[in-house]
Formats: C-alpha cells, sequence, structure tokens
C-alpha cells in the first residue's frame, strides 16, 4: 500500500460527506447548495500558451511565478486518447445513482466515486461529484459499476495514466531547469525508464463531474483551493469553468482560465512552492458551474516519491529556505487537518 493511501486510512471522512446529490433529479438549486449572493462577473487574462515542442526556460518561469498556470501544446498526448478519457467520464457519470453508488468510496478509501475530500471544511455542499482513482483498485470499483462491461474504462484510464506520468516527468524536469536547477540536484526527478520502483511519482487521478445547474451564480462547482501535489495536470475539455484567483486581486477578483482546444493545463502546486522556495506561485482555483452543458475534468496530481524528503532547493546565501523539509505524506495531513492553512505550518 502507498503511503499516502496509509493517509486516506489515518484522515477519514465524514461518511455523509461523501454521497452527492442526485443532481438529474433536482430541478431547484436546495439550500444545503445555496453559497452566496452573486459575485462580481469573472474577468479572462492573458494566461501563458507554452509549447512543448520547444519550451522556453524564461516563459515558463514566468508563467509560474506569475500566474502559477499554464496551458500546454504538443504535449504528445493525442487527441483521441483525450476524447476517449472524456467519453468514458461521461459514460461514468450518466449512470443512474443507484449504480454510482454500488462505487462508493469507503470512508478511508482513496478510490471510488463520491464528493471531493475538501468538502468536509465547507458548510455549503458543491455542485459535483467525482471519482477518484489511486494505486490498483481501479477495476474492482469499475467492476462495481458494470459488471460485464469495465474492460474499456478500466483500459482507457490505465493508458491516461501513463501518459500522464510520462509527461509529469517531462514537465517537472523542464520547470526545474527553469530555476537552473540539473538532474544532479534533482536525482529522483530524472525519468525512470521503468515508471515503476520507489523511485517513480506518485500519482492520484481524479475524475470531476460538474452536472448542469438550474442557478449557477448562486452554486459553486469545487470549492477555492489550492493543490497538495507538485503539479497538477488538468484537461477539462471545451466546457469553461476553471477559474483562478487574480495575481493583482486576491480575493476578490477570479480569472477564467478559457480551454484552448487540443490543450491542457498545469497548476502549480503546493510542493512546487516550497521546492522553488515560494518562488513559484500555487494558485488558489475554483470551478464554477453552468445552467446548459455537463463539464467534466480530469486531474491527475503529480508527487514526489513515496518517503522522499523534499524543500526548498536554494544555495542562495541571500535567500535562505522559507520552508522546511518535508515527505509528502506528511504535507497531506496537514492539508486534511489543516487545509488551505497547511503551507504556512511548514514555514521556518
Ligand atoms: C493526493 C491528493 C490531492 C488531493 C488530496 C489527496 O490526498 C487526494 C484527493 C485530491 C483532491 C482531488 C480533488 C481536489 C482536491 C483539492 C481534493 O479535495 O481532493 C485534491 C487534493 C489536494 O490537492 O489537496
Ligand atoms: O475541474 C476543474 O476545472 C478544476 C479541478 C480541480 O481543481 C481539481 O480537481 O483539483
Ligand atoms: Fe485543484
Amino acid at each position: 500500500m502507498s503511503s499516502v493511501s496509509q493517509l486516506f486510512k489515518n484522515n477519514p471522512v465524514n461518511r455523509d460527506r461523501i454521497i452527492p446529490l442526485d443532481f438529474t433529479n433536482t430541478k431547484t438549486l436546495p439550500d444545503s447548495h445555496v453559497w452566496s449572493k452573486p459575485e462580481p462577473e469573472t474577468t479572462t487574462g492573458h494566461i501563458s500558451v507554452i509549447s512543448l515542442s520547444n519550451p522556453e526556460h524564461g516563459l515558463l518561469r514566468q508563467a509560474c511565478e506569475e500566474w502559477g498556470v499554464f496551458h500546454i501544446t504538443d504535449h504528445g498526448v493525442s487527441h483521441s486518447l483525450l476524447h476517449k478519457v472524456e467519453c468514458q467520464m461521461k459514460r461514468l457519470f450518466s449512470l443512474p445513482m443507484h449504480r454510482k453508488i454500488l462505487a462508493v468510496r469507503s470512508p478511508d478509501e482513496s478510490t471510488g466515486y463520491g464528493v471531493v475530500r475538501i468538502s468536509m471544511f465547507y458548510d455549503k455542499l458543491m455542485w459535483s461529484e467525482g471519482f477518484s482513482v489511486m494505486g490498483s483498485s481501479l477495476r474492482s470499483h469499475a467492476t462495481l459499476l458494470w459488471p460485464d462491461d469495465h474492460a474499456e474504462f478500466c483500459n482507457v484510464m490505465e493508458e491516461y495514466q501513463k501518459a500522464m506520468d510520462d509527461l509529469s516527468h517531462r514537465l517537472i524536469s523542464m520547470l526545474m531547469g527553469s530555476l537552473g536547477l540539473t538532474h544532479e540536484d534533482l536525482g529522483w526527478l530524472a525519468p525512470d525508464k521503468t515508471g515503476s520502483g520507489t523511485d517513480s511519482i506518485q500519482s492520484f487521478l481524479q475524475l470531476n463531474s460538474y452536472p448542469v445547474c438550474p442557478d449557477p451564480h448562486l452554486a459553486m462547482g469545487l470549492a477555492p483551493h489550492t493543490d497538495s501535489s507538485l503539479l497538477t495536470i488538468l484537461y477539462q475539455g471545451n466546457i469553461p469553468g476553471l477559474e483562478i484567483e487574480s495575481p493583482q486581486e486576491e480575493g476578490s477578483r477570479w480569472i477564467g482560465v478559457e480551454p484552448i482546444e487540443g490543450s491542457l493545463v498545469v497548476i502549480m502546486g503546493d510542493l512546487s512552492h516550497i521546492i522553488s522556495n515560494g518562488q513559484f506561485r500555487s494558485t488558489m482555483h475554483r470551478a464554477v458551474v453552468n445552467k446548459t452543458h455537463h463539464r467534466v475534468s480530469a486531474a491527475y496530481f503529480a508527487g514526489p516519491p513515496k518517503n522522499l524528503q523534499i524543500g526548498p532547493l536554494t544555495s542562495d546565501k541571500n535567500h535562505p529556505p522559507i520552508y522546511r523539509r518535508l515527505i509528502w505524506e506528511e504535507y497531506l495531513a496537514a492539508k486534511a487537518t489543516h487545509f488551505n492553512k497547511a503551507l504556512n505550518l511548514f514555514r521556518c
């Protein structure tokens, strides 16, 4: 068992915060899902688009420092695989509730159907449902959803995870390269040819579904949070919904990250903020919902290998480390208790 899975055992979610509302049978927004008065209109920003065929370190670094988010093109993940992932997500979330519930995540488990874990930190419920995949239990959960017909779903998700493993290795190397770090500085980041063993990154796949909502201005798809990963690779199809907090007006303005056909979105996580000694921004983001389109997204979270200590990689005497060293599991445990205040607990 991975130590991240062990962490779920130690931090179980309250059972009543796992099963989502049956959205298909809900024609008006229940009070439990009403968030706030309407906020100011979301604006759009110039989020960088970086081609991985010829990435420029300067541009990459600037995107990580200013926004903490960027689009990637020429990433090598085929259109046909992205299309298959989207179809399989829609297939899963369109199942009737009585069937999805068969694969519900148990309170101390990482894999299965349910609401996202951060739900426990908010009084109101979110207008979303998810399917989380970690480790080897994908097939057993998919069998519960489709007793005779789960092979296609599993094959597509396994192929996608493999593609994301490769891509995240490349991205992590590039990002660290943009900070002037070499493979010697980062032994473990050097691509692991086998993709296995203790040296490989740990990952987690979260499939999100945001059903059509009767009153989107009063609902929340996914509440504001930062990701606890090194980085997250998000496939959001072509329906807008992802928003990031404005770097200039934190806490008051949200900027929509408009989908770009065939691109993927990279979101810097808290651990990249730590490794870069506070230079990379781990952006607060959220997902909003809409009245006409069912939106799905697939978020792949990449973290360091099991039990590997990470910390600020800086030898600059003028900028001593501002965070202490930690392992991913330790950080996730802090996040599971202190949520958005977790990062501060690791400041030197
Ligand atoms: C590996 C992880 C990242 C995550 C917390 C978790 O331990 C498992 C669930 C992940 C997820 C997926 C949806 C959004 C998110 C904020 C959440 O509630 O659960 C992330 C978590 C995170 O980045 O902290
Ligand atoms: O669906 C989205 O656009 C955002 C998903 C996300 O932030 C997450 O899963 O952590
Ligand atoms: Fe996120």
